[in-house]
């Protein structure tokens, strides 16, 4: 079954909800219309009983690129009426509180925001030719809730300090030897080993497994305070020359220079 979206595809099958990025011409990078849809898909999948377990993809080789930012105005990502509002921090708390695992299935790009919605995942499977990194401080942008919190506990802090500072590009053995994804597989092989994995997780008592996803999830649910002061910090700072410049370079494809921002007023 296949429901009608724009920028996303949504199909449920054998209790397997599967939400999947269809914006290729960005490298699925999304703008508000797609978390919007991908709550309206998740809200769906949340309520359906057939549904046992989420699969968070992208389609035609990549996962997400992130915010798009050929959208990214003065006040951050804008809808088509002009408006910025990205709803992504609720997509945040809908994957963390769905009462089911959510996979992602990662093949090629899993950057920026596309790197933490992995991240917030209960799972990742990823392709061998998958590549995971944060862009933010290069293009005036960060997430310092679960972006930072959540990918510290995953991969300790010392490697996800080097993630967000220097942000670099890590292949998928290195994103597998620091903890990043569960699973490693050759490019063919990426939808079996999923489908197997949901099968396993469908052979198991649903509130063995809800309870399981509630009791991991209560050690980090505090982050949602902070999750709601550091998005609203880059709504704040997007409005600011630093932000602009960051997003600038990347729409001129040159390097930032940030060399004037050193000594900030924040
Ligand atoms: C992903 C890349 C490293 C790929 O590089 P590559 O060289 O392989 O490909 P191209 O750069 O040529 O890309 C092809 C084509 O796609 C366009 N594109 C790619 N990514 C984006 C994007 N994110 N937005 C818009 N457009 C994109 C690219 O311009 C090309 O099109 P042309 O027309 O020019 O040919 C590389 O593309 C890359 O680094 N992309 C940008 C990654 C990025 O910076 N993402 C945003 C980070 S910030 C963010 O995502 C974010 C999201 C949130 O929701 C937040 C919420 C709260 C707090 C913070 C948030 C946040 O930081």
């Amino acid at each position: 079954m296949a429901q009608d979206y724009q920028d996303i595809i949504y199909t449920k099958k054998d209790g397997i909800a599967t939400m999947s990025f269809n914006r290729p011409q960005v490298l699925n990078a999304f703008r508000p219309r797609t978390i919007d849809e991908m709550i309206e898909a998740f809200q769906d999948a949340w309520y359906d009983d057939s549904i046992g377990v989420a699969v968070l993809t992208g389609e035609r080789g990549n996962f997400s690129s992130g915010g798009d930012q050929k959208i990214r105005g003065h006040g951050g990502y804008e809808d088509e009426g002009g408006t910025p509002r990205l709803q992504v921090r609720n997509l945040h708390r809908l994957i963390r509180e769905i009462p089911k695992p959510v996979i992602a299935k990662v093949d090629g790009y899993a950057i920026g925001g596309g790197h933490v919605l992995h991240v917030i995942c209960d799972l990742t499977l990823a392709s061998d030719r998958a590549i995971f990194g944060q862009t933010g401080p290069k293009v005036g942008s960060f997430d310092a809730g679960f972006g930072a919190m959540y990918l510290a506990r995953i991969v300790g802090e010392k490697k996800a300090r080097e993630i967000w500072y220097l942000c670099l590009q890590y292949s998928a053995q290195e994103a597998l030897e620091m903890g990043l994804v569960n699973k490693v597989v050759p490019q063919a092989e990426l939808d079996a080993e999923t489908e197997r994995w949901c099968k396993l997780i469908l052979e198991k008592s649903p509130t063995s497994i809800r309870m399981m996803k509630f009791g991991f999830n209560a050690d980090t649910d505090h982050g949602y305070g902070l999750q709601a002061l550091a998005h609203s910090a880059t709504s704040l700072f997007y409005t600011s020359e630093e932000a602009r410049e960051g997003r600038m370079a990347f729409l001129e494809k040159r390097k930032p220079d940030f060399d004037e921002f050193r000594r900030s007023p924040w």
